[in-house]
């Protein structure tokens, strides 16, 4: 891996070097293996700007309660800090209060667990109001049974990589005061789901079809959106969403219109990508940010193919669009990045039974065949008709030529006749031309 400072975007410094461990208890069942899970922590942490400069993994019977390692690792790990210099210990588990002041006190290291670290990428990345909320939430229900008397104690486990987003605020809390922000902090979070919802009936007021993208965090979502848009304004690039090799480039939910080549218009959302044992504070973030999945007409799973956890990837996808309550929705499986398969490796992830549509959201790829299924998926509550609109209602006549998927049309005495794709509410607007 690269100094994460020369990644475009986001983290401008590294700020520490790591060694990273991983447990994997034998009588703890997890559907992810640990070569996995660790290999997905140092994205993480590459996401967070600390570099990782060794890691270890080990398979035990159970866990320390005091100290999370057996003293023969702690011993290990002192020695490998002084030769790598590494200043962090990053834990691929949650810790309680006490094993992170006891680690931290034998080795003389920052402890980072799991949960902290998603915790600061997140309290980085997130740009909305709603975004920031959720984060302080998450952050406040994680710190709040990690305090053991004064204030101090937390301003240390909370500073976690603590000198930028949330930690750097070295909240001076209690326990009462903690909970009284909670409080103060759902309170804001309901204010302003309430805007939101405002918002969401505005852009469905608008009467077009929405089409959310949904999947693994890396998986190419934003690529494929920003492909989208690009598709008929090559040269509108300024509005994209922010793309990256690194995990949760995405956090808040981002929509543009896109319009295709032969006028047909949906609203395209992308959405924060998910992980692996997602901290369950953070689950309520997380969540929240999806809601507005459950509003799609349409919704398209992006998967990496070439990722060897593709897979698991598109069930866990399923397994949170379900938990969203948003399995009815219909659906296209996007196998992305298709380029980085061969013909045969491409066949073997064909599913008859599914609709998959295999692409490359960066080289486009695929695209037109993607294209036709979502045509096909949102046009169905559309319906062909015949208009003939007078001269004297120009504007109408301009607005089904630029706003509807239009067969054909030509101009005569009486007006503009014109056979095209319109949508329910259209065909009602409209109901005085048709013929
Ligand atoms: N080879 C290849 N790389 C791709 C393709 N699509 C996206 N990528 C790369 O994959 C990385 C992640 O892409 P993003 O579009 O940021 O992924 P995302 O799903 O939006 O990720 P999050 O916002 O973190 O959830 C970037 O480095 C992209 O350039 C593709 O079709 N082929
Ligand atoms: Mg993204």
């Amino acid at each position: 891996m690269g100094r994460p400072g020369k990644v475009k975007g986001f983290i401008d410094s590294v700020i520490g070097k790591a060694i990273v461990v991983g447990i994997e208890v034998f009588a703890r069942k997890s559907n992810v293996s640990l070569e996995d899970s660790l290999a997905e922590l140092k994205e993480l942490s590459h996401a967070a700007g600390i570099e990782t400069v060794y890691t270890i993994s080990q398979r035990k019977n159970r866990i320390e309660a005091g100290t999370y390692l057996g003293s023969g690792k702690i011993e290990e790990i002192k020695a490998l800090a002084a030769r790598y210099g590494a200043d962090i210990l990053l834990v691929d588990d949650e810790l309680s209060g006490i094993q992170i002041r006891n680690l931290e006190s034998i080795l003389d290291m920052e402890i980072i667990d799991r949960t902290s670290l998603i915790l600061d990428i997140f309290a980085n990345r997130a740009k909305s109001k709603e975004g920031k909320l959720q984060v302080e939430l998450a952050r406040l229900r994680y710190e709040k049974p990690r305090i053991v008397g004064g204030s101090t104690q937390l301003s240390k486990q909370a500073g976690g990589i603590g000198s930028r987003g949330l930690g750097e605020k070295k909240l001076e809390l209690d326990r009462r005061t903690i909970d009284k922000r909670i409080r103060d902090v759902e309170r804001s979070i309901e204010a302003l789901k309430k805007q939101r919802e405002v918002q969401k009936s505005k852009r469905k007021k608008s009467h077009l079809q929405t089409v959310a993208l949904i999947g693994y965090t890396n998986a190419g979502k934003s690529t494929l959106m920003n492909t989208f848009l690009r598709v008929n304004n090559p040269l509108k690039s300024k509005h994209e969403s922010p793309v990256a090799d690194m995990l949760f480039a995405t956090l808040d939910p981002f929509h543009r219109k896109v319009k295709l080549k032969d006028n047909l218009e949906f609203i395209l959302t992308d959405t924060v990508g998910f992980v692996n044992k997602l901290p369950h504070t953070l689950v309520d973030a997380f969540m929240s940010t999806l809601e507005e999945v459950k509003d799609a007409d349409l919704l398209l799973y992006v998967v990496d193919v070439s990722n060897e956890e593709y897979e698991h990837q598109l069930k866990v996808t399923k397994n949170v669009v379900k938990e969203l309550g948003a399995q009815e929705i219909p659906y296209i499986i996007v196998q992305n990045k298709k380029d980085r398969l061969n013909s045969k490796e491409l066949l073997e992830i064909t599913d008859p039974l599914e609709m998959t549509v295999p692409i490359s959201a960066l080289t486009g790829d695929g695209l037109d065949h993607l294209i036709s299924e979502i045509e096909g998926k949102i046009m169905k509550d559309y319906k062909v008709v015949d208009l003939i609109i007078p001269f004297e209602s120009g504007s109408m006549a301009n607005y089904i030529l630029e706003n509807t998927k239009v067969v054909e049309h030509k101009y005569l005495d009486d007006g503009l006749h014109v056979r095209a794709y319109l949508n329910g509410h259209d065909i009602n607007r409209y109901n005085l031309f048709l013929v």
